[in-house]
């Protein structure tokens, strides 16, 4: 080996010039949905009248009364009657449809997320180019060249942006790809990082049966949607503004809850398990332990009513195990339960959505004496996996419109 001149800086250094100063910070976020918006209560006749099961009056009044539990009051579809109509395989899951639903979704989840996405970009002041990252994730789909792929052309990314894709992590998905963004972020000085999520409920679309309860859940509670982060380190003053710096990220799972959520592809869309009555409970015992593995570790002592939460709304009865056993003033969670409310549960979406009605109550409390400075970010899916985010939310976060 040749000797090395004496100005050539160490691994050690060089590695240390590579990294950012400061932590990842949401700079900017961006939301959609398709045009197609159902209210809850008009669900029911709706789907009941597209899957040709008007006769099943008694499985439309248990829907009726179920869906009036969720917390749900209007969500956004990508599938009307006459896409239905068009596709009759749709409603029997014993028909081989999945070849069709992935044809579907192959366009129509990145036009969503490119919709988003733009949002974002233009919020965050910079031109599409600079993006140096992507991370995008659905469980809509599984195709390669996927949604990151299609999405370099819709945006005008640079060819040589480097892409991450994660297909099927379920409503921990947006967590999982904000994870993701942070390591990235912090670890290349420089980074601007774009998170993706988009979903269309398209591929659990399904026909109404007897006696199947998840089968009523999978239509009544899950909504379209796409949600885009902007995610870099030491912002670029005066472009760039830090809204949330995030602080720390992590993930567990909790023990013997295998098979309280999963899911898996079939020739029919979807298939898979929620145990409904099962997952508050498990939720309920395990999140002050995991709010406790995340706080302590950095010294944040702050008191639960102390902080502002960005919680997946999974359905209104898991939120309100969480109020429960962690005793949180109502508004603590009003920005969770008003995304549940107004799109219905958009898998890993769902947490961007929150983020976005978060920030615009911190700013309303702010004008009227006081938002929290710090905050938690939580999510929920197959695992089950509970993944975990501290957030700071910065002055900028609280000044900008
Ligand atoms: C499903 C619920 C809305 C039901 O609410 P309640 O428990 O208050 O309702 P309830 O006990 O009065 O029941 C209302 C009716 O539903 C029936 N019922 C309730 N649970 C049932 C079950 N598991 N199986 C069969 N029937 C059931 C009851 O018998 C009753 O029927 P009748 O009226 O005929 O007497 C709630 O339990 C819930 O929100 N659970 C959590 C949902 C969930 O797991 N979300 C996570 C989504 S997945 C996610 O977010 C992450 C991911 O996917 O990755």
């Amino acid at each position: 080996m040749g000797s090395v001149p004496a100005a050539t800086p160490s691994v050690r250094e060089i590695c240390r010039a590579q990294r950012a100063d400061g932590p990842a910070a949401v700079l900017a976020i961006g939301t959609a949905n398709p045009a197609h918006c159902v209210p809850q209560d008009e669900f029911p006749d709706f789907y009941f009248r597209a899957t040709n099961s008007d006769h099943l009056t008694a499985l439309k009044g248990k829907f009726k009364r179920v869906f009036q539990k969720l917390g749900v009051e209007r969500r956004y579809l990508h599938h009307t009657e006459e896409l239905l109509r068009a596709h009759p395989e749709f409603l029997d899951d014993e028909a081989a449809s999945l070849d069709a639903r992935l044809d579907i979704v192959a366009t129509a989840v990145p036009e969503l997320a490119a919709e988003a996405s733009k949002k974002a970009i233009a919020e965050w002041g910079r031109p599409a180019a600079d993006i140096t990252h992507l991370v995008v994730t659905t469980n809509s789909g599984a195709h390669i060249p996927g949604v990151d792929f299609r999405l370099i052309a819709l945006l005008g990314l640079r060819p040589s942006v480097r892409r991450t894709m994660l297909y099927l992590n379920g409503c921990f998905a947006g967590s999982a790809a904000l994870r993701l963004a942070k390591d990235l972020a912090e670890n290349n000085r420089g980074a601007r990082v774009l998170v993706v999520c988009a979903e269309l409920t398209l591929m659990l679309f399904n026909g109404p049966k007897e006696g199947s309860f998840e089968r009523l859940i999978h239509q009544g509670l899950f909504g379209d949607g796409a949600g885009a982060v902007v995610v870099g380190a030491d912002p670029l003053s005066p472009v760039e503004h830090a809204l949330f710096e995030m602080v720390s990220a992590a993930q567990t799972v909790i023990p013997d809850s295998g098979d309280a959520i999963t899911m898996h592809i079939t020739k029919g869309g979807f298939g898979g398990n929620i145990s409904t009555r099962e997952v508050p409970v498990f939720i309920g015992d395990n999140v002050e332990r995991c709010l406790h593995d995340s706080l302590e570790p950095l010294g944040v002592g702050a008191k639960w009513n102390d902080l502002f939460w960005a919680v997946h709304p999974g359905s209104s009865a898991i939120l309100d195990r969480i109020d429960t056993v962690l005793q949180l003033e109502p508004e603590k969670l009003a920005a969770s339960r008003r995304v549940l409310s107004d799109y219905g549960n958009m898998f890993g979406v769902t947490i961007i959505f929150v983020l976005d009605e978060l920030r615009r109550r911190l700013r309303e409390q702010e004008g009227v004496g006081g938002a929290p400075e710090w905050g938690v970010v939580m999510t929920f899916g197959p695992g089950l996996t509970v993944e975990t985010m501290v957030l700071h939310a910065t002055g900028h976060m609280h000044a900008s419109p």
